[in-house]
């Protein structure tokens, strides 16, 4: 069932609703998303490449590996044009996150480096597997962010036969439907159902924006109780904030 859910997909992301959404962060955004009811959305095991590498924002494309069959998975058949894994690197849009469903398996790369360096060139946002890369030195260098479970140097088609592109996945015990909102940072990737991405930036932003006042203030040395979460008061004394210019630490 595909439905609805694919209803945006086609429309741009906003870059004001990537920047709110990088800006709020995968937690404050699981948090918005649980205010509706949805509570499976941050993947698990699933983690960034690089210490520090930048936050990842980005309508999903997929592709989904099942396990290996010698017969089929062979190195000639492996260095086709017709190969889905090679077409996916070629056909991921400019823009979009790669998001590749190894279900969980580190048997085999998800990617490598070359392929890594094309997505790079293409201008893909980053990519997210919830196997792992091989050449991961070497994608580091490339600047793209990823996020994998742990590292994958044996060869793809020694585990991994690649079946769909563009099609509903599970990446790290997530649903993610094709044009859905990814977003990565430290703490994880955050899966967010593509109708609700828009609505969700801004209450994620605003909440993030929030927690900025809220931090000062227990560094002032305030308890948290009445301050988070938020209160009717708190939140007066956080619009005096705003309208204040938001005033740092004396
Ligand atoms: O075997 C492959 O095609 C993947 C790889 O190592 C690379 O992209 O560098
Ligand atoms: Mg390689």
């Amino acid at each position: 069932m595909t439905g609805d859910v694919r209803v945006d997909r086609a429309e741009p992301l906003p870059d004001s609703v990537r920047a709110q959404l990088a800006s709020a962060g995968s937690a404050t955004v699981a948090n918005m998303l649980l205010r509706r009811g949805l509570r499976n959305v941050i993947m698990s095991g699933v983690q960034p490449l690089a210490a520090g590498q930048p936050s990842l924002v980005g309508p999903a494309y997929t592709l989904r590996f099942i396990p290996a069959r010698e017969d089929l998975d062979t190195l000639t058949n492996y260095a086709s044009s017709e190969n889905l894994h090679r077409r996916a690197i070629e056909e991921c849009p400019p823009g979009a996150v790669l998001v590749i469903d190894a279900f969980g398996s580190t048997a085999a790369a998800s990617m490598g480096d070359m392929m890594a360096a094309r997505l790079r060139y293409r201008g893909v946002s980053g990519v997210v597997t919830d196997g792992g890369y091989r050449d991961s030195g070497a994608i580091k260098e490339t600047g793209l962010p990823c996020y994998q479970r742990n590292n994958a140097p044996k060869a793809t088609p020694v585990a991994l036969h690649p079946v769909a592109l563009d099609q509903p996945v599970g990446c790290g015990g997530v649903a993610v439907y094709p044009g859905d909102v990814l977003l990565g940072d430290s703490d994880g990737v955050a899966v967010i159902p593509r109708a609700l991405a828009a609505d969700i930036a801004v209450e994620a932003a605003e909440a993030a924006a929030y927690e900025e006042f809220a931090a000062l203030e227990i560094r002032r040395g305030r308890s948290l109780f009445g301050l988070f979460p938020g209160t009717a008061e708190s939140r007066q004394e956080y619009d005096t904030w705003v309208a204040a210019g938001r005033p740092g630490l004396e």
